[in-house]
């Protein structure tokens, strides 16, 4: 589902580099290698899903892409730029694993949402148009009512609701999210859906990583399995899908890859 707004036709963005280019990638943690030569493209205005059973390496591959966790080999490039000399951080959002998200940080709403203005702001003062979208982006997030409220005193899903405002209030180009429907009620899923389906269709590219494609399966280009810290496959979301609504084998038998056991819908 890859689309280009008017101003982006303009600049040339289909020729433009990808937002993510990974390859070969390597990493390790605690001393045992955990990526090992992965290979991920996120395009402009593509939507990319990486899946794969716990522990196969999905929030160390976009923690690598952060630059969070080092490289050992490969290449990394965002916007085209060599990771080494890459400083626009500002073009990118970041959705954190909920569990490691600023927990037990005093701080209300409307600060956590502000905080992502800041860097888009190269950290001057927060002026009208600023705080006008961060009620925008809470608004998205169906979370307004909210704003005053500190962050301590939401459910986990709200708090999850206000960490993907953080990350919109910035208007990113790239997007990374590492499950951001985890705890979300299924009604708020299809808000947030709708919302990233806005994202998208204003250009965004977006890496995520899901363990259910759930309401954003409309959304997906590209779907990338990893297993031990390697791809395993890449396939249209639809055949995905398929898996996922026949899990026995009932896909007709046209349409039926070999069996692959990804650890996925399972
Ligand atoms: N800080 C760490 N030190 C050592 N090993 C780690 C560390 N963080 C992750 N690992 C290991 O790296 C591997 C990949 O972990 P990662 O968190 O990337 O998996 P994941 O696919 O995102 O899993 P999940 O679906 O459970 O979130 C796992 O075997 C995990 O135990």
């Amino acid at each position: 589902m890859t689309r280009t707004t008017a101003a982006q036709d303009g600049a040339g963005i289909a020729e433009a580099p990808p937002a993510v280019a990974l390859r070969g990638a390597t990493a390790a943690l605690g001393g045992r290698p955990v990526l090992r030569g992965v290979d991920l493209t996120v395009g402009r205005g593509e939507t990319v899903a990486l899946l794969g059973a716990n522990g196969s390496g999905k929030s160390t591959t976009i923690r690598a892409v952060l630059g969070q966790v080092p490289l050992t080999g490969g290449e990394l490039e965002l916007f085209g730029t060599p990771f080494a000399r890459f400083r626009d951080w500002h073009r990118l959002g970041y959705v954190p694993q909920r569990s490691t998200a600023a927990a037990g940080v005093p701080a209300t709403v409307r600060e956590v949402v502000s905080a992502g203005r800041l860097a888009r702001r190269r950290f001057r003062p927060l002026g009208r148009e600023d705080k006008a979208a961060v009620r925008h982006a809470l608004e998205l997030v169906g979370m307004a009512e909210r704003m005053r409220d500190p962050v301590e005193a939401l459910s986990g899903g709200q708090h999850q609701r206000v960490l993907i405002a953080r990350a919109l209030v910035a208007e990113p180009e790239l997007l990374i999210m590492d499950e951001p429907l985890a705890g979300v009620d299924v009604a708020n899923q299809e808000v947030l859906a709708d919302t990233l389906r806005q994202q998208v269709e204003r250009g965004t590219s977006v890496l995520l990583v899901l363990h259910e494609l759930g309401p954003l399966a409309p959304l997906i280009d590209h779907a990338v399995v990893l297993r031990e810290g390697q791809v395993e496959w890449v396939d249209n979301p639809d055949r995905l899908h398929d898996l996922a609504c026949h899990p026995h084998g009932s896909v007709p038998a046209a349409e039926a890859a070999p069996k692959i056991e990804t650890g996925l819908f399972s």
